[in-house]
């Protein structure tokens, strides 16, 4: 057979890639956390089969393993899963798998500063690709606005939307691109009654069109659980029910569990599940073999909607390696790397544009403080007398432009996406949901993040620079003003960098912590309180690994260095009237601004590398 027709029978080929019904089965399906004595079993051997065009409800009592389940089965959790897991027959290849699904996760990440319309705009511009005209995914919007009943909510910013219309934002963002199975994580959690059923019947919809629509649920009234097709119940980490709502009584009768008329049979098997009727789990988990076999009465009321897929893979299918290659790579994105750059980088700029307020606090306090250091430290750049006080000046502004680029990028606005796309630990929800669900690769988020905020870094520290040099009276020299500023710049983005790799390790209020005290140790070995010939040998190694010593060294050379004529002396005798003999008390008379500036340079770069590494690193732990 062709490998093409092979692949597209098993739902694997780049065109129509994904709108190919799948049949997920998953065997043996076992899952272990912790290490040595602290080891347990949460998922046992469990199977099951969850069929195209049906909704599927995971049920169990809370801590029987849905969601454990359900992250196997979306393919966001890999390490210690056991087991396989196959569609339409053939093992799942998981970068491919990321193409044809989608996981909705419990709670809705979402940006809360974009209109629901912008939202959806963004997610049709990354999901559809560039081979979609404009009018398409304008229609495709539409289209999937008005199935999610949100039309007149296309102008309503997330924040503002309530809990059952951010679920079906949440599921219709994951729609553009058709995936074939659709997981959700307690989707109903939250919502009303009346939300409740709408919701479930969107997902029937859904499910009606041909994908398999998987989600896990609390506690489903009969009227609810009557809008699914298939029930796969959960306990212990085990199956004990598979098969339609309806064979769900008649199922348990054959094990003399009798549901009471009138009783809701959810009710009645979360009360099973949770060992209220004796020990009867092993019983029923032998009974339908752990998920391998599903119930169905044939006198029950539902019927199981027939799965839509005529493309089981029989037996093994070769699949020629290159090609299979050559197809992983295409489905990786739907769009090109720089489409995802423009979508993400416009999408935050909107962000910064709507919450002004921590873009308004950082302008003025770049003013205010300009202003403050320029009062303190007035007229002091070109008097022999104050040139400590001048060094101390150049080497308190670095540590006020270092702390107010490194606190934006770690600290958040609770719930909002702060100006510049602060909130980084926070916004890491958004883009593991996004991301996960092929949007786009983390190295476009990455840049787009890195890009959107550089005009910062450079606006405000020229702003705080242009008050602090005049009211101070340095040189009016443009070089040396260019040179001190650029100090000042790298100083920032160095800064920046901090707060990326702080806020890609530790959590929002750790995050707080540690980037200040990250910053601590680089401040101390500067050169300004202690001098480089005075530090011990042993810890002069911390004086090269401090960025701060190269931006307080270049900011000096800068207005010191390069033949700079005596300075104004109004007493009788200046220690430091000559430049030159002031840079030898801080053991510079001999540095170079150059190598200043490659190493703010390599701190730049290694920072920026080491902030992707790490969010890599985090994103893939979360699997
Ligand atoms: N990383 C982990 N370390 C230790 N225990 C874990 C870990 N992950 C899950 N568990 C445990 O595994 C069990 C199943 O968890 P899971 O979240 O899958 O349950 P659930 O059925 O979804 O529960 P709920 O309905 O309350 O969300 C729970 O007892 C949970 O405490």
């Amino acid at each position: 057979m062709d490998v093409i027709v092979k692949l597209e029978r098993c739902g694997l080929t780049t065109e129509n890639k994904t709108n190919i019904p799948l049949d997920l089965t998953f065997h043996d399906i076992s899952y272990t956390v912790g290490k040595g004595k602290n080891v347990k079993r949460i998922l046992q051997q469990m199977n099951g089969t969850f069929k195209s065009g049906q909704l599927t409800a995971i049920l169990g009592p809370s801590g029987a393993g849905k969601s454990s389940l359900m992250n196997i089965l979306a393919g966001f959790k890999t390490t210690g899963v056991e087991g396989r897991v196959n569609l339409n027959g053939v093992e799942r290849d998981l970068k491919i798998f990321r193409k044809q699904s989608a996981y909705i996760e419990q709670y809705d990440h979402l940006l809360q500063n974009l209109t629901v319309g912008e939202y959806m705009n963004a997610a049709a511009q990354l999901k559809l690709g560039n081979g979609v005209s404009q009018v398409e995914k304008k229609s495709n919007i539409e289209l999937v606005i008005k199935t999610l009943g949100l039309s007149n909510n296309k102008q309503t910013r997330i924040s503002r939307l309530s809990g059952g219309e951010c679920k079906r934002l949440s599921i219709g963002v994951e729609l553009f691109d058709n995936p074939a199975i659709l997981f959700l994580d307690e989707p109903t959690s939250g919502l009303d009654s009346s939300s409740t059923l709408q919701c479930v019947a969107l997902l029937r919809e859904i499910a009606r069109s041909g994908r398999t629509v998987v989600a896990t649920i609390h506690q489903p009234s009969s009227r609810l659980l009557d809008h699914f097709d298939h029930l796969y119940i959960v306990a212990g980490g085990s199956c004990i029910y598979q098969g339609s709502p309806g064979s769900l009584v008649p199922y348990l009768r054959t094990v003399n569990l009798n549901c009471p008329s009138y009783n809701n049979p959810a009710d009645f098997i979360l009360d099973v599940a949770s060992g209220e009727y004796g020990d009867v789990l092993p019983k029923l988990i032998s009974t339908i073999e752990n998920g391998r076999l599903s119930y169905e009465d044939p006198t029950a009321t539902t019927l199981a909607t027939p799965s839509h897929n005529n493309n089981e893979c029989e037996g093994e299918i070769e699949c020629d390696d290159e090609k299979m290659e050559n197809i992983k790579d295409q489905l990786a994105y739907a769009t090109p790397f720089h489409t995802q750059v423009s979508v993400l980088l416009e999408r935050t700029w909107r962000s910064i544009w709507r919450e002004k307020m921590l873009t308004k606090v950082r302008f003025v306090t770049h003013i205010v403080f300009g202003i403050f250091f320029g009062l303190i430290y007035q007229t002091v750049g070109n008097d022999a007398s104050f040139t400590l006080n001048n060094a101390g000046m150049l080497y308190f502004s670095l540590i006020f432009i270092v702390f107010t680029s490194v606190m934006p990028t770690v600290v958040t606005c609770k719930y909002k996406t702060c100006a510049i796309s602060m909130s980084f630990p926070l916004e890491r929800k958004v883009l593991i949901r996004e991301h996960l669900n092929n949007w786009y690769s983390l190295k476009a988020y990455y840049l787009a993040k890195l890009l959107a905020d550089i005009p910062f870094q450079i606006i405000f520290p020229t702003l705080y620079l242009v008050i602090v040099y005049f009211m101070t009276n340095q040189p009016l020299s443009l070089l040396r003003f260019s040179m001190l500023l650029c100090m000042m710049i790298f100083t920032s983005l160095v800064g920046q960098g901090i707060g990326l790799v702080v806020g890609a390790i530790f959590d929002i209020q750790s995050a707080a912590f540690m980037g200040p005290t990250f910053a601590i140790p680089f401040l101390l070995f500067a050169g300004f309180f202690i001098s480089f010939n005075s530090i011990p040998s042993y810890m002069k190694w911390m004086s090269y690994v401090s960025f701060f010593r190269y931006g307080f060294e270049g900011s000096m050379l800068a207005i010191y260095d390069y033949d700079r004529a005596p300075l104004d002396c109004f007493e009788s005798y200046c220690h430091f009237r000559f430049p030159q003999k002031f840079l030898e008390k801080f053991d510079m008379a001999h540095s170079s601004y150059f190598l200043c500036v490659i190493g703010m340079l390599v701190y730049f770069v290694v920072m920026r590398v080491a902030g992707y590494f790490l969010l890599r690193f985090k994103v893939k732990s979360v699997r």
